[in-house]
């Protein structure tokens, strides 16, 4: 199995928990929480900023003592829109489950002058990107536009069964702004119907990476430089959340030369 394929190792509690030790990198972390309703889970930010993304489900969260409530509005990411909360370097977070959730928690280091703050659906309106087959249904949760984090950059996308997404293949792995960005990713993967699954090609120019997996309900993949378009398969509809993080909070990628004509269709 490819190293950058991360399979969930349990059904239920702490499914998924990619750290910058576990990847071989320097700035992304990503965990994902299934709780039962009442089950609680909870941390300290400490050198990290963490985005909480409501996925699927209800719960109570508080961050450094101060309560925000019940929050979460859908069952699951195929319906409705997100939910989440920022939690600034140095404090802490607990959540209680109201319903059955699944939590995700996106990491990375942190910075002064940040505030906890709830980020509520519509805050940034999900777009439709691309034509035809390229369609995709995208909703960033934090933006670079945001002013709101060191360095943290959260979004999820909807690709329909039969469509392409994160295509025509871009890749944003050199820190050279204004022409490119350095951005390590994650994808956590969801299908549905849940038996599906979609495939992911990660590759660079070179072809020294050069990696295509076929990715299931649950999975994480990893991004640590290079294209990496998703393709979804007819009758299985793909969600994805994303966190990227890198020096600079600037998402600025690189299209692939040879496939820069599809821009003229897609
Ligand atoms: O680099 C960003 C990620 O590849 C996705 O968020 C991607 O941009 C989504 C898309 O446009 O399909």
């Amino acid at each position: 199995m490819s190293r950058l394929l991360v399979k969930p190792k349990v059904q239920a509690g702490l499914m998924q928990e990619i750290t910058p030790e576990s990847a071989g990198w320097t700035y992304v972390g990503f965990a994902l929480h299934r709780l039962r309703p009442g089950e609680t889970a909870g941390g300290e930010a400490g050198e990290k900023e963490l985005c909480l993304v409501l996925v699927s489900g209800k719960a109570k969260i508080s961050v450094g003592g101060e309560d925000f409530g019940e929050l979460g509005e859908r069952m699951t990411p195929f319906e409705g829109r997100p939910y989440a909360v920022y939690v600034p370097k140095g404090s802490s977070w607990q959540a209680e489950a109201a319903t059955d959730l699944d939590l995700a928690v996106c990491s990375a280091p942190g910075g002064e002058g940040f505030k906890a703050k709830v980020i509520r659906p519509g805050t940034h309106p999900q777009m439709t990107r691309g034509k035809g087959t390229n369609t995709r249904y995208v909703t960033n949760i934090m933006p670079e536009d945001d002013g709101s984090a060191q360095s943290l950059l959260v979004v999820e996308v909807i690709t329909p069964g039969g469509h392409t997404s994160s295509y025509p293949p871009h890749k944003h792995d050199e820190d050279n702004l204004p022409a490119e960005s350095y951005l390590e990713e994650t994808y956590y993967h969801r299908l549905n119907p849940p038996q599906g699954f979609a495939m992911q090609r990660v590759y660079t120019d070179d072809r020294s990476l050069d990696e295509t997996m076929a990715v299931e309900d649950g999975d994480v993949t990893l991004v640590p430089k290079g294209y990496h378009p998703v393709a979804a398969i007819h009758g299985y509809d793909s969600y994805y959340l994303n966190v990227m993080a890198g020096p600079k909070r600037i998402w600025k990628f690189h299209n692939a030369r040879e496939h820069e004509w599809l821009f003229t269709g897609v």
